[in-house]
C-alpha cells in the first residue's frame, strides 16, 4: 500500500508537484505499513497527521501525512499501560495514585500498597486485586509481597489487557535478550503460571525499547512513571527532534511539532537529555536502544558551535578547546582548535574518567555550596561551554527562586541577576542547537519570566522597560507547557495576569506575586 493523500485525509486533493519530504521521497510514494491501521484507534486527536512507514534511520518510523505547522498538535496517544519506572521500585507508594507515602497499607487480599480507602475502592485496584487473588497464590511465609508487586505493576496491567493486545503486540520492536530477569523476586513470593511469565518476558523486551518517561516534576511526592504508548513507540530518535511532548493528568501523551514538518517528513523525538554531550548521548543510545546515532548534531565536532563536549587545551597558555577529529568515532584523536595540539583517544578517555569521578564527588543537592576546589579542578579540564557546567547552571536556575531559603523574595539582587544570566545563557545554547521550541526551552522561558517579574515587583519603576519581555516569555512558556502534568503550578495564573492579553493595571497584575 502507498500513502495516498485521499486515503489519509478522506478529502480529494490534487497532488502537489513539490511535495517532497526531507529525504527526497515523495510522500505519496512512501509505503504505508499495516501498523498504521492497527494503531489508528490509539490517536484520540481529530486529525490523521501521521502514518507508519519504513525509515532510513532504522526499522519503521512515523511520518507526516500532511504538512504540519510548528506548535500544532500532531497526535494524542493514550497509553496501553502506565507503571513505576524500574529505578523507582524501592519506594513505598500507592498502586493507584502513585503517591509515595510511608503510611500506605497493603491490601489484605492482593497485598498491593494503597494510600487510602478511595484508592482502594477504585476500579483499577479492584480489577488487579481480583486478578491476583484468583491467579497468583502467595507462597507460604513470603514477605515483602507488596514491594515485589509494586515493581511489576505495569506488567500486571498489560496482563489484564492480554487478550486485547495479543493481536498486535508482535508489531513492536524488541531489544536483544538479557540474562537478568526482573521477575525473580515476584516468582519467589507468588506462584505464577508459565503462560503469564512468558507474556511478561515478551512485554519486558518491548517495554525496554518502547516506553516513555512521564515526569511529575511539580508533584514531587509521586513516583516517577513510565508509559507504553503504541503510536509513540514508532517515533525514531534525533538529537535535534522536530517534536516535543507533554503528558496530561490521565497520562495521555500529546505530541506537538516543534518545527514546521513537511508532508512525508519523518516525525522524530529525542531519547536523551537535550543538553547532554555527543559522547554521552551516543553511548546512552547504544547502551539502551542498541544504535549509534549519526544525526547532523552528532557529526558536528563543535555541536552547532556550542562546544558542549569540548575539553580545555592541555597547553597551559593556550585558550583553545579540544574537539574530536571525527565526532562519531569514539577512537578518534582530539585536536585543539587554536594551537592544533593532538591528543590521543586514550588520553581523552582518561580525562573523561577523571571528570566522571570529579562530578561524582560533587554534592549536587546543594549547588550553592558546590565545593570550590572541585569546581576549580573541573575548570582545569573543561571550558564553561562544556555540558557539565551547563548542567550545573541548569540545576542552579531550577533552584534559585524555588527552594527553601531561596524563594524569590529571599534572593539577593546578585542572585536574581545570576539567575537571569544563567537562563539567557542556557536558552542561547538551546537556540544554537535548533531546540528553541523544546519542552526544556518552555521551562527556561518560565524561569526567565519569573525572574524578570520579580525584578519588576521589587522595582516598579523598571516595569515599563521589562514589560514586553515579561509578557513574551510567559506567553512562550505557556504555549509550550500548557496542560503538562510537570508544568509549574502557577503557569496559568502567571499567563493570565502577566501575559500579553491582560489589561489589568500594573499593581493588580503583580498582586499574584505578593508574599
Ligand atoms: C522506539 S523504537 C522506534 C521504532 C522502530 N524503528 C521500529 O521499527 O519499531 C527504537 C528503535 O528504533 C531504532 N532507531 C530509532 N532511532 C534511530 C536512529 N536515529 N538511528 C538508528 N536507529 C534508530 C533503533 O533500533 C531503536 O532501538
Amino acid at each position: 500500500m502507498y500513502i495516498d493523500v485521499n486515503w489519509i485525509d478522506g478529502v480529494s486533493q490534487p497532488r502537489q508537484p513539490n511535495e517532497l519530504s526531507n529525504s527526497g521521497i515523495r510522500a505519496m510514494e512512501r509505503p504505508v505499513l499495516q501498523e498504521t491501521n492497527l494503531l489508528n484507534n490509539f490517536d484520540t486527536s481529530s486529525g490523521s497527521n501521521w502514518f507508519i512507514s519504513q525509515s532510513n534511520l532504522g526499522g519503521r518510523g512515523l511520518f507526516a501525512s500532511k504538512a504540519i505547522k510548528q506548535d500544532s498538535l500532531i497526535y494524542k496517544n493514550k497509553p496501553l499501560a502506565v507503571g513505576p519506572r524500574p529505578d523507582s521500585a524501592g519506594h513505598r507508594f500507592c498502586a493507584v495514585c502513585y503517591k509515595v507515602s510511608d503510611t500506605c497499607i497493603s491490601c489484605d487480599t492482593c497485598s498491593l500498597f494503597l494510600c487510602n480507602d478511595k484508592c482502594k475502592q477504585t476500579q483499577q485496584h479492584n480489577t488487579i486485586c481480583e486478578f491476583i487473588s484468583k491467579n497468583w497464590a502467595q507462597r507460604p511465609d513470603s514477605e515483602n509481597n507488596s514491594r515485589a508487586l509494586s515493581k511489576i505493576l505495569i506488567y500486571l496491567k498489560l496482563i489484564l489487557l492480554k487478550t486485547e493486545v495479543n493481536s498486535f503486540l508482535h508489531v513492536f520492536q524488541t531489544s536483544p535478550v538479557e540474562k537478568h530477569s526482573e521477575f525473580e523476586e515476584i516468582t519467589s513470593r507468588f506462584i505464577i503460571s508459565q503462560e503469564h511469565l512468558k507474556f511478561m518476558d515478551q512485554v519486558r523486551y518491548i517495554l525496554k525499547l518502547n516506553s516513555f518517561r512521564i515526569s511529575h516534576m511539580f508533584e514531587g511526592n509521586k513516583i516517577p512513571l513510565r508509559g507504553f504508548y503504541p503510536i509513540s513507540a514508532f517515533l525514531n530518535h534525533s538529537c535535534v527532534p522536530n517534536t516535543r511532548s507533554i503528558f496530561k493528568s490521565d497520562h495521555t501523551m500529546e505530541v506537538y511539532a516543534s518545527k514546521d514538518i513537511d508532508i512525508g517528513e519523518e516525525i522524530l523525538t529525542c531519547y536523551t537529555g537535550l543538553l547532554w554531550s555527543t559522547p554521552a548521548r551516543r553511548c546512552h543510545l547504544y547502551k539502551t536502544k542498541k544504535f549509534w546515532c549519526k544525526c547532523k548534531r552528532c557529526q558536528d565536532k563543535t555541536e552547532m558551535g556550542t562546544n558542549l563536549s569540548a575539553l580545555k587545551c592541555l597547553n597551559k597558555d593556550c585558550l583553545g578547546v579540544l574537539q574530536p577529529a571525527t565526532a562519531t568515532n569514539p577512537r578518534t584523536c582530539w585536536y585543539c582548535d587554536n594551537c592544533g595540539l593532538k591528543v590521543p583517544a586514550q588520553q581523552i578517555s582518561t580525562i573523561h574518567s577523571v571528570l566522571g569521578s570529579l562530578v561524582g564527588t560533587l554534592n549536587l543537592d546543594n549547588e550553592l555550596r558546590l565545593e570550590t576546589k572541585i569546581l576549580e579542578r573541573l575548570a582545569n579540564f573543561v571550558p564553561f561551554s562544556n555540558h557539565i557546567f551547563v548542567d550545573l547552571r541548569l540545576r542552579l536556575v531550577l533552584k534559585l527562586g524555588f527552594s527553601d531559603g531561596l524563594k524569590f523574595n529571599e534572593l539577593t539582587e546578585s542572585r536574581l541577576s545570576l539567575k537571569l544570566v544563567l537562563c539567557r545563557d542556557i536558552l542561547a545554547t538551546l537556540a544554537a542547537l535548533g531546540l528553541e521550541d523544546s519542552h526544556l526551552c518552555g521551562l527556561l522561558f518560565y524561569h526567565l519570566h519569573a525572574t524578570l517579574a520579580e525584578r519588576a515587583r521589587r522595582h516598579p519603576d523598571l516595569y515599563d522597560g521589562l514589560k514586553s519581555e515579561i509578557e513574551s516569555t510567559i506567553e512562550r512558556a505557556y504555549r509550550i507547557l500548557r496542560g503538562d502534568i510537570s508544568a509549574p503550578v502557577d503557569l496559568e495564573l502567571r499567563y493570565r495576569y502577566l501575559g500579553p492579553d491582560c489589561e489589568k493595571p500594573q499593581q493588580e497584575r503583580f498582586s499574584i506575586l505578593s508574599i
